[in-house]
């Protein structure tokens, strides 16, 4: 189910270019960060309830994505980590493709496996974990 309204940058340049060479070439460019593949997760602002874009690093598995709320090893959760649990419906672009999903929290043995699954696509996440005393939240999105 497609999210409509106003879409609302954010205020990381970085990531806004990164979201506007992603879908102004249908997915064929901006598709990657350090050489590692991104995706784009559309979602709904928890407060403003404006349309927001966030590109994260692309965790698949079967079908089902996983997204780490890392954000470089900040000692606090990011903002697009409340949009998540407020409002679960997302959409997400790998490439050319674009679905809607459903996220939820990992946790346990589940959070244990995606989290290495994480780590293999994208080691940092191991060194940004090492930084900080939060657990960094994985959420486990499966086609909705
Ligand atoms: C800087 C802030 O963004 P953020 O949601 O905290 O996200 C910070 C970063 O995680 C975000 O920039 C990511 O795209 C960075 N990033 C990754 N960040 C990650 O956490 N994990 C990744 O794997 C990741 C990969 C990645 C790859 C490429 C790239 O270019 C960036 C990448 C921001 O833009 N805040 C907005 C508000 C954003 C928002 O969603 N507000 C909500 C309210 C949220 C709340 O309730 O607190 C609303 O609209 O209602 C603002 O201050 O105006």
């Amino acid at each position: 189910m497609e999210l409509t309204g106003e879409y609302v940058p954010g205020t990381w340049d970085m990531s806004v270019k990164q979201v506007e060479t992603y879908e102004a070439s249908g997915g064929t460019k901006g598709t990657t960060i350090m050489g590692k593949p991104v995706v784009v997760v559309t979602m709904r602002g928890a407060k403003s309830g404006k349309i927001r874009k966030t590109p994260l690093m692309r965790v698949e598995h079967g079908g089902s994505y996983a997204i780490v709320a890392s954000v470089g090893g900040r000692p606090s959760n990011p903002d697009w980590y409340h949009n998540i649990v407020a409002d679960p419906e997302v959409m997400l672009q790998d490439g050319p493709d674009r679905r809607a999903y459903t996220a939820r929290l990992a946790t346990g043995d589940e959070r244990r496996v995606w989290w290495d699954r994480a780590v293999e696509a994208f080691p940092m996440y191991a060194d940004y974990q090492r930084k900080v005393t939060r657990e960094i939240p994985v959420f486990v999105l499966d086609p909705a």
